[in-house]
């Protein structure tokens, strides 16, 4: 399931090191100190994060930088042997995640109706009927065509961008506050991944929802994100409005990752 949630007020799994708090005043997120390890050693040194509510952030480094585990510890879902050793994390609202690869995320052998229906019922307490109504008004947001008819196909039987926004819409399910999502168009093709990025970018604001982007491409987290941390070897090297760290990039390593952007040669559309 590729669905998480949990209350505030609740005491998260996040390590036996981790204090939990509410945010600061107007944010869905505040992170501090936030230290990760494994038996090996630290992988996340001391990481601040301050995620305005209604904000889009986005967290962009190499693969290993420590993104998943910074985005994971928030909901408590590290693996195992790894765990928050010290900071604090203060949460308003509720949480939900999506992944990276819909195929996984999904439960291949359960229709993506029943996916939606599942949390609807789980989650929100819903009688089935009101549940099934609720999946088609959540297939329909999230832009799935004819959505009464596709509540009864399973995963395989649907295109990957398709999937994706089930996957959102079985995270919208339970009505979440925040949307983290863990690079959500990775494992998409470049049209779709900017469909889905724009539908990222209306749920935000339609629904007043706040979203904590990760992704390994700086051009991506650009697209959705106002403000911007560039993540290097478990640590935050840079923080600021994306606008100004893409056009005055002041760390070494953000240049290094603006290069590899421009690197990429441009496609005509069409
Ligand atoms: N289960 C684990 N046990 C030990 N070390 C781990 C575990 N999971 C991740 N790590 C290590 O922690 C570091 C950060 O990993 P993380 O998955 O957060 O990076 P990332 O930036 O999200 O990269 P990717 O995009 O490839 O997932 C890496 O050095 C990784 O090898």
């Amino acid at each position: 399931m590729s669905l998480f949630t949990r209350a505030t007020t609740r005491q998260a799994p996040h390590g036996r090191g981790a204090t939990t708090t509410s945010a600061a005043p107007g944010h869905a997120l505040t992170v501090r100190g936030l230290t990760i390890a494994s038996r090996t050693g630290t992988l996340v040194h001391g990481v601040d994060l301050d995620v305005p509510q209604g904000a889009a952030v986005g967290l962009v480094g190499e693969s290993g930088s420590g993104k998943s585990l910074t985005l994971r510890s928030l909901i408590g879902l590290l693996p195992r042997g790894v765990e928050v050793t010290s900071g604090t994390v203060g949460v308003t609202g509720q949480l939900g995640m999506v992944f990276q690869d819909p195929s996984s995320a999904l439960d291949p052998l359960v229709t993506v109706g029943s996916q939606v229906v599942e949390v609807c019922r789980h989650v929100r307490g819903m009688t089935r009927a009101a549940a099934r109504q609720r999946a088609v008004e959540l297939f329909t947001e999230v832009g799935i065509p004819d959505p009464e008819a596709r509540l009864g196909s399973y995963p395989h039987e649907l295109s990957g961008g398709q999937r994706q926004r089930v996957v959102l819409a079985v995270a919208l399910a339970a009505e979440p506050d925040v949307l983290l999502c863990d690079e959500p168009t990775t494992a998409l093709d470049v049209t779709v991944q900017a469909q889905v990025l724009a539908l990222v970018e209306r749920l935000r604001t339609d629904r007043g929802l706040t979203v904590v982007f990760v992704s390994h491409d700086l051009a991506v987290v650009s697209q959705v994100c106002s403000t911007v941390n560039v993540m290097q070897a478990g640590r935050i090297v840079e923080s600021g409005p994306t606008e100004r760290v893409v056009s005055a990039p002041e760390h070494p390593y953000t240049r290094t990752l603006l290069d590899a952007v421009l690197e990429i040669p441009e496609v005509e559309a069409g």
